[in-house]
């Protein structure tokens, strides 16, 4: 087989007092609000590693960056996205391409989108239109409609090098 393909799915709370990163863009909510986590809790970047990781049955990302070791308190997620990159070269493939929808009610992530996705494409040497970033609100439905948090669902196609 010379494709392989993955799945990730991630969600974090909206609190107050932490910063809200989605792709390693550092945004503004409307309320304030951050996401919650061990590390930066970039919950788009953290799909996208689950999908990669996913795509070759390496596990998840629990399993390289463990959220009770100190280690990666604070972490950088594009940070840790280089890792799980090498990790997929070193296994022999390359990234096809990546496509994410992030749900968040607020705030507006249209401004954000290209600037997202092309932080993603570099740490994954890849071209802008190799990185699909979407938003959708999920019509004040469940916990992302209630603003109790973000969730991010991403599939990621590798072809063998
Ligand atoms: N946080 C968000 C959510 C959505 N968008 C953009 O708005 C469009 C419509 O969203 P619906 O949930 O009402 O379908 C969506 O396609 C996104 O372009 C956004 O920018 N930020
Ligand atoms: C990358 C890690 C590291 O602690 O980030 P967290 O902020 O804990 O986020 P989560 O998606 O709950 O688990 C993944 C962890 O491995």
């Amino acid at each position: 087989m010379n494709i392989r393909i993955g799945n990730g799915y991630d969600i974090h709370r909206l609190v107050a007092g932490r910063p809200l990163i989605i792709g390693g863009q550092l945004l503004e909510h409307p309320a304030g609000l951050g996401l919650d986590g061990h590390s930066d809790a970039d919950v788009l970047v953290h799909a996208i590693m689950d999908a990669l990781l996913g795509a070759l049955s390496l596990g998840d990302i629990g399993k390289y960056f463990p959220p009770d070791d100190p280690k990666w308190k604070g972490a950088n997620s594009l940070e840790l996205l280089k890792q799980v990159h090498s990790l997929v070269t070193a296994k022999g493939w390359q990234v096809g391409n990546i496509d994410a929808v992030i749900i968040a009610e607020r705030p507006k992530l249209k401004p954000h989108i290209e600037a997202m996705a092309a932080a993603i494409a570099n740490q994954l040497c890849l071209s802008a239109d190799q990185v699909g970033v979407k938003a959708t609100t999920n019509e004040k439905l469940g916990p992302e409609g209630r603003e109790e948090g973000i969730s991010c669902h991403a599939v990621a196609l590798l072809v063998r090098l």
